[in-house]
This record gives C-alpha cells, structure tokens and sequence, in this order.
C-alpha cells in the first residue's frame, strides 16, 4: 500500500467514528455553518496568491514545527499578505486537528482552506461547520463522478472546491464547475517534487482555469519561476513552518517577491 492509500484507508476508520459522534443534523446547527464564505479565488487575485499553509509534520517529512502556535502564525499570514491559509486537519499523519481550524476561523477574516483527505460526503458538512471556505480534493484518491459529486455538495454549501491533480490522467478527473486546479509538484506516491512537470501540466488546462502550484517551492527562484510560467496561486507549507517563527518567515518571503 503506497502512502495515499495507507491514509485513506485510516481516514475512512476515522469518518466512521465521527458520524457516531456528531450527526450531520448537529454539524448544521452550528454558527459557522451559516456563516457567508469568503472566495480564494476572488483573493487569489486581489493579494500575494500564496497560501500559505499551517503543518507540524508530514508523511514526506516527519516532525516540521511541533512549538508553533497556530494562532500566532494564521494572524502573521494574513496580516502580511497571504490570498488564503491552508490548514491540515489530518491528525495522524501530518498532526492537525479540527480545533485548530475552528480558533483560526474565529481570528482571520481571509479564506481558509480545510487540508484534508475527503472521500465522504460527512466532511464536507464538518469543513462547513468548522468554518471552512475552501475544501481539498485529491483526484488520485477519488473517481470522476465523485469529484463531480463532492463539487455539486461544495456548492451548496458555499465551499469553492480545490482539484489536486498530478498526473495527466488525472486530468479526467476536472470538470467545468470546478474552481481551483492545483497541481502538485511533489508526487504523493514517491515525494519527489518536480517544477517543470507542473508547468506541462498545466498547459493542458483550459486557459481560463485558475491553477496553483502546491508544494516544494523552497526559494523566491522556485515562486518566480512558477509564477512567470502563469500560476494564479501558490501553496506553501514547509518553507514557512521549518522555521521557529512561520509568520516572520512569511514576512520576510513577501517582502522578496514584492
Ligand atoms: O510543505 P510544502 O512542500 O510547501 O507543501 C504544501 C502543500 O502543497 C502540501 O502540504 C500538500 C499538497 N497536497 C497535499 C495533500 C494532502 C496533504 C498535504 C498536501
């Protein structure tokens, strides 16, 4: 079992114990779910075009950022100029928690994108409730009709929908409704990342897609590159977070762009 499936399959384990815990009928009463989204892609444009994201490990990794308070960097984020936060609510693998998410939300008045592996509708009513604006969806770990599926459920709930792809098959997995592609440049199979890769993939999207390079940009080169080569946006975890001060480091990153 290659990494994506060890997750997904524990992830399933995990739905299953939050559906006993909480109905969908409870995630709907709670504030944020009446809340008015904000839009990334609407952001995306208006700001820097990184999200940045809050990590403490990873698979690829391990252990990042185990001190850093995810309040402090969320406020340094948006506060020096980031289009949205991306925040793991994975526990068992990149260490996350749906708690930090909801502290965030109460805090940031930017989007926020819920990171996690989704692959039941139950989520997407907990990302809502959390107080999400943007969710993740991972094609490698999901069929074409689900991704369809998940986006009309999105929608309705006034969540823009993020597509992760990575290979050109996985380019089947895209359909007109939904908002954000993003191409990941590290393989999730092997954890090598890739630039050039990315920009290929990319110039098979239609034109007028809004794409975003995740992961591996180490360095301003890295960015400027991707952003020459036309990406809206940029999703960026590692960099910031192997640092004892995300947020300073984020700083200090947008400053060098700019
Ligand atoms: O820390 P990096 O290399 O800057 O990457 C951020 C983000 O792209 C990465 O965390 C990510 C991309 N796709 C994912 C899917 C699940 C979990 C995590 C990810």
């Amino acid at each position: 079992m290659n990494i994506l499936e060890q997750i997904v399959k524990r992830k399933k384990t995990e739905v299953l114990q939050a559906k006993n815990k909480v109905s969908v009928n409870e995630l709907k009463n709670t504030e944020s779910f009446a809340r008015k989204t904000y839009s990334l892609k609407k952001s995306l444009k208006e700001k820097s075009g990184i999200i940045a994201e809050f990590k403490r490990k990873s698979p690829s990794k391990g252990i990042i950022n185990d001190k850093a308070d995810v309040l402090e960097v969320a406020e340094a984020y948006q506060k020096f100029g980031a289009s949205g936060i991306s925040i793991l609510t994975d526990q068992d693998f990149f260490g996350g928690n749906l708690a930090d998410f909801s502290k965030v939300r109460k805090e940031s008045s930017i989007p926020l994108l819920r990171k996690d592996f989704m692959i039941d509708e139950y989520q997407f009513y907990e990302a809502k409730s959390i107080g999400a604006d943007v969710v993740l969806l991972i094609a490698a770990s999901l069929s074409p009709a689900q991704v369809q599926e998940f986006t009309e459920l999105s929608h309705e709930l006034g969540l823009e929908v993020l597509l992760e792809i990575h290979t050109e098959e996985e380019l089947q997995h895209f359909n007109k409704n939904i908002d954000l592609v993003g191409i990941n440049n590290r393989n999730l199979k092997d954890f090598k990342v890739d630039l050039q890769h990315s920009v290929n993939l990319k110039n098979l999207l239609p034109k007028e897609t809004l794409s975003i390079a995740e992961s591996g940009i180490y360095n301003v080169e890295d960015f400027k590159f991707l952003k020459e080569k036309g990406f809206d946006g940029f999703l960026m975890g590692e960099y910031f977070m192997k640092n004892e001060n995300p947020g300073k480091a984020f700083e200090e990153f947008t400053n060098t762009i700019l």
